[in-house]
């Protein structure tokens, strides 16, 4: 049922949820005011708690006993203190719900019948869970085991889990509801039968530029992966705009719900393709009142691990390089030029050979991570003891004694007079850490491991690949970050065999959630999803699969078009969410002249329409191009690290635009030459398409790919 305006006055359900919504809304703010007063009488308190004890509070060292008494009034004091700043979290946990749910307070409802004879119960779904001042639950938490029921779309008896055990109710009654604040638009009952309103009015409306959350509309096969069990890999396999970026998301913020308390956000770790593609998502999670995730780019991941002088490289590494490396591990041996001087501040510190002699003591264990432990911890031994030794020194003393007083301040945080030779040692060395700081964190990173002569010798070539690098250090060191919990990986079609080898091992403890779409694979040389199976299986993680099949983001003209690229068979089990449709218009033009009038034309064209327009090049020579032929009158340039605008038009190229989606696109050449008829052409073609939401007009400069002839009219 759709209340139209006319009839909401007179519809008693709909009087009926008003009446609802406002109650609870008054609750909401009613909550919200005590909880600031309250958590402004806690700040007070602790105030004047903090300053009375602290008055009261005489330390005292003279005797034993006296200290004693001292650091228990202390800890007293600190317990005091914690027990206001625990308060004061909690208070504060529970406003930032309230004041999320005051946006909008619930989105659905549930009518569950659990037994025959019992009342059926009336359950509000939204964005937090809460219950009022009696302990009454006014909202449940889209999260929560029961709000399963509502994802599951199944009217009538139904199911849901709940702590490993399947509850099983009737489910009388799907109701959603379109609400701002304390305002009821309109509410939906819906069945199977019929489509999802919701769900049509959220994907009608304009495109921002930045992703939203889809909370309240969530389709069955989504819900599958958000609320997947926990296991070792999850590959999610969706065509174009099916919802894999907003399923992970939703499942980011699942996890943090069901784990709260013990998962950390710096424990779990997105891997995002760039930088423009961070800022797209970056609202989702903060709306969904959840921090985000560790966010990076396979360039910034490898840049923390690889010597500063080395680039990310290409990962194009076939994986065979990557099981020689382990296979070689298993019998090698350091031989003398592996090691290298430990440095700091253009003093040799440790140098090889004394690392190659501590190597010897332990020449009975394996080359491998514990072997390197070993060492390492011989190592910072020895640069300690060297240290203390230097601490001595006449030179040092007489260094440390002219240090300025702001250097004093810093380094020993108050300004020094040493009385004797002791105390004056003592100082020298903590000035000597300071100084060599970088030293023992080079041991700790075990930068004194020439890992580039040793992949030489392992691969018998002349210089590693980044990869390479990275891998081999990782087998040999145990480099890695075992308290990383959970890693996502978006686009998974893009990364080579080899990168997400590295990425398996190093996250070698964590689950792994990696969704793309293989027909979306736009450069060469990336892993098939058959690869991507393999890669993780070899590094211990089983692999469970789930598809998306429906596309959400284009309308049924686009999706078609994009699909017909597709081998019969993918195309056939592709479908797209109905809904206004405007036919794509594809304009091939056969002189310089009439191309550059249309191309003038249709952008002048998006200005006017409004939303947000992008002009999709393959390449930056060609953005290049566009903008010598339209001068100042070319859009922007979408740069690497941009935040995309509101609305306009903007060109970007390929690379960039990937995952994101505009209102239109506009294909700006697409000819033979461009897309010839092969393989990756036919990705990168329908990449570019499935970014537009309503509009799609593509030009050719010449004749036009072959791949779309038949799609012309
Ligand atoms: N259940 C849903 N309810 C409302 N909107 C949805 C839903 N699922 C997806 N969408 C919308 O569809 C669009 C595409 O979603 P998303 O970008 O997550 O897809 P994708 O599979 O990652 O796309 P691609 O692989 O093409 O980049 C987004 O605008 C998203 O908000």
């Amino acid at each position: 049922m759709h209340p139209d305006s006319d009839n909401k006055s007179t519809d008693p359900v709909f009087e009926q949820e008003q009446q609802r919504l406002t109650e609870t809304y008054a609750t909401l703010e009613a909550m919200c005011g005590h909880l600031v007063s309250q958590m402004k009488k806690t700040d007070e308190e602790a105030a004047s708690a903090k300053s009375s004890m602290s008055e009261e509070l005489s330390p005292n060292f003279a005797t034993y006993a006296d200290a004693m008494e001292t650091y228990a009034d202390f800890a007293a004091m600190n317990r005091v203190i914690d027990s206001y700043n625990l308060a004061q979290d909690a208070d504060a946990e529970k406003l930032a719900k309230i004041r999320l749910l005051l946006r909008q307070p619930y989105f659905a409802k549930v009518v569950l019948q659990f037994k025959p004879d019992e009342e059926p119960k009336e359950l509000y779904i939204g964005n937090a869970g809460i219950s009022d001042e009696s302990y009454r639950r006014l909202i449940v938490d889209w999260r929560s085991p029961v709000a399963e029921v509502y994802y599951n779309q199944d009217n009538g008896r139904t199911s849901y889990r709940a702590d490993g055990r399947t509850i099983e109710t009737d489910l009388k009654l799907r109701r959603q509801f379109d609400i701002d604040k304390s305002v009821l638009n309109a509410y939906f009952d819906t069945t199977v039968a019929i489509q999802d309103s919701l769900l049509l009015a959220s994907l009608s409306k304009q495109r921002t530029s930045q992703m939203q959350a889809i909370t309240a509309t969530i389709q069955k096969e989504q819900n599958l992966v958000i609320r997947h069990d926990d296991v070792p890999a999850l590959l999610v396999s969706g065509i174009a705009g099916s919802g894999k970026t907003s399923v992970l998301l939703q499942r980011i913020a699942y996890l943090f719900y069901r784990q709260r308390g013990s998962l950390d956000p710096s424990e779990v770790f997105l891997i995002t393709p760039n930088p423009v593609f961070r800022h797209y998502i970056d609202n989702v999670l903060p709306d969904l009142g959840e921090s985000n995730p560790e966010t990076l780019t396979w360039e910034e991941f490898a840049r923390t691990l690889l010597p500063g002088d080395r680039g990310s490289g290409s990962g194009d590494v076939p994986l065979d390089a990557l099981k020689r490396i382990d296979d070689a591990i298993g019998s090698f041996e350091f031989d003398h030029a592996d090691f290298r001087d430990v440095q700091c501040a253009g003093t040799r510190l440790v140098s090889a050979d004394q690392i190659r002699k501590i190597a010897a003591k332990y020449r009975h264990i394996p080359a491998g991570p514990h072997l390197v432990a070993l060492i390492r911890e011989g190592l910072d031994e020895r640069l300690r003891s060297r240290l203390a030794q230097m601490a001595g020194t006449e030179a040092v003393q007489d260094e440390m004694s002219i240090l300025s007083t702001e250097e004093q301040l810093r380094v020993f945080h108050e300004t020094i007079d040493p009385q004797d030779d002791q105390e004056a040692r003592e100082l020298a060395l903590r000035y000597l850490n300071d100084r060599h700081a970088s030293a023992f964190e080079s041991v700790e990173r075990d930068a004194w491991l020439d890992i580039d002569r040793i992949g030489a010798r392992i691969l018998g070539s002349q210089g590693l690949s980044s990869v390479e690098w990275l891998y081999l250090k990782m087998a040999l060191t145990g480099l890695g970050n075992p308290q990383a919990k959970y890693v996502m990986i978006d686009e998974v079609q893009d990364y080579t065999a080899a990168q997400l080898a590295v990425l398996a091992r190093y996250f070698r403890r964590a689950n792994f959630l990696l969704l793309g779409d293989p027909n979306q694979a736009i450069e060469a040389g990336t892993a098939s999803f058959g690869e991507v199976r393999s890669v993780f299986a070899a590094a211990g993680k089983a692999v469970s699969e789930c598809q998306l099949l429906t596309s959400y983001r284009s309308t049924p003209e686009i999706t078609e078009l994009f699909a017909s690229l597709l081998s019969d068979k993918e195309r056939l089990r592709i479908s797209s969410v109905q809904r206004t449709d405007e036919k794509p218009v594809i304009i091939e033009c056969f002189d310089e002249g009439s191309y550059e009038t249309e191309l003038r034309r249709v952008i002048e064209e998006a200005q006017q329409t409004g939303g947000l327009t992008a002009v999709i090049v393959p390449w930056r020579n060609e953005a290049k191009r566009i903008q010598a032929m339209l001068g100042t009158e070319a859009p922007p340039l979408v740069s690497r690290d941009a935040t995309l605008p509101a609305s306009g038009v903007t060109l970007i190229t390929l690379e960039l635009a990937k995952g994101l989606e505009f209102d239109q696109v506009i294909i700006p050449n697409a000819t033979a030459r461009i897309f010839p008829d092969d393989a990756l052409s036919r990705r990168r073609l329908y990449t570019a398409i499935s970014r537009a939401t309503s509009k799609l007009t593509i030009l050719s400069n010449g004749k036009l790919t072959p791949l779309l002839q038949t799609n012309r009219e």
